[in-house]
């Protein structure tokens, strides 16, 4: 696809994706009106000049901390958890290559014949193409996430921001799910994240950052318009960033 001028705020993102959202209203898999959905709004992204990292969970199919749970090896797990992004990523190109959005997948973990290995120089330069590039199994370790994984991959694709698509519609000051009471934040600092233990994305994930000074964008993936509104300056969700 042609490099066209950017019209919006951001050149380059890493879009997180939630695995827990392609269910829809199923309870395991993938709902294919909501991955041709995601699709249709990364090609508006591409169309008006933003080059698109996407990480996509895992947990609409596995989770190492839920295998673990229920009697199996935590390590096993989560390269089981690992296999499901792999997963949800061939799904996700089969949708964006059915849209025209020319796209690939890599793997942290080496999948000859499957998808790509992970490789720095080669995912920019599909990105500086205009492809779109999906960064699967994770970091590659288990005992990490894949919230984990889109801040690595955003820091060294050198992305303008990392933005977690997700339930909800940012962070607030307690899990909006469990707390009616929870109150929103438009703004926020790492060290408030931290400090107040803010569950929306891992610890792990917001220390990451914090030490590369990558803002992150939390917002509603299912909010008709937030990702453009968000990617062409508007304030959607809530923003993490060095204050
Ligand atoms: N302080 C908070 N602000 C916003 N969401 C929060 C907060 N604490 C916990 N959450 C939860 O984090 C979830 C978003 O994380 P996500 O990674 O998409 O889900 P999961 O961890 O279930 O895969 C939200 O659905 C929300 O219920
Ligand atoms: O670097 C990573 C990323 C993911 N996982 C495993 O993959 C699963 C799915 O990822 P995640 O839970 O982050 O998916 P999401 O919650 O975004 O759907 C996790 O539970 C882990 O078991 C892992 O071991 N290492």
């Amino acid at each position: 696809m042609p490099v066209k001028d950017s019209q919006a705020k951001y050149k380059r993102i890493l879009l997180k994706l939630s695995g827990e959202a392609l269910m829809g209203d199923g309870d395991f898999g993938i709902d294919p009106k909501v991955l041709d959905n995601m699709a249709l709004v990364v090609g508006q992204l591409v169309g008006i000049g933003v080059q698109v990292g996407l990480v996509i969970g895992g947990g609409n199919i596995y989770r190492g901390a839920a295998l673990s749970e229920a009697g199996l090896d935590r390590v096993t797990g989560d390269h089981m958890g690992m296999l499901a992004t792999v997963m949800n990523g061939l799904a996700m190109r089969d949708a964006l290559e059915r849209s025209n959005i020319s796209s690939h997948v890599m793997s942290a973990i080496p999948m000859s014949g499957v998808v790509e290995h992970y490789d720095r120089r080669k995912a920019m330069r599909y990105l500086s193409m205009g492809d779109v590039v999906i960064f699967s199994a994770g970091t590659g370790n288990p005992f990490f996430t894949t919230d984990s994984a889109a801040c690595l991959r955003g820091i060294e694709i050198d992305a303008d921001v990392v933005v977690k698509a997700t339930k909800v519609d940012g962070v607030y000051t307690d899990d909006p799910v469990k707390n009616p009471d929870a109150v929103k934040f438009d703004r926020l600092s790492f060290d408030e994240v931290l400090e107040r233990k803010l569950g929306v994305m891992d610890l792990t994930a917001i220390c990451l950052c914090d030490e590369h000074n990558m803002p992150i964008r939390v917002l509603d993936m299912n909010k008709p318009g937030a990702l453009l509104n968000a990617v062409t300056g508007g304030n959607e969700g809530t923003i993490i960033e060095r204050m």
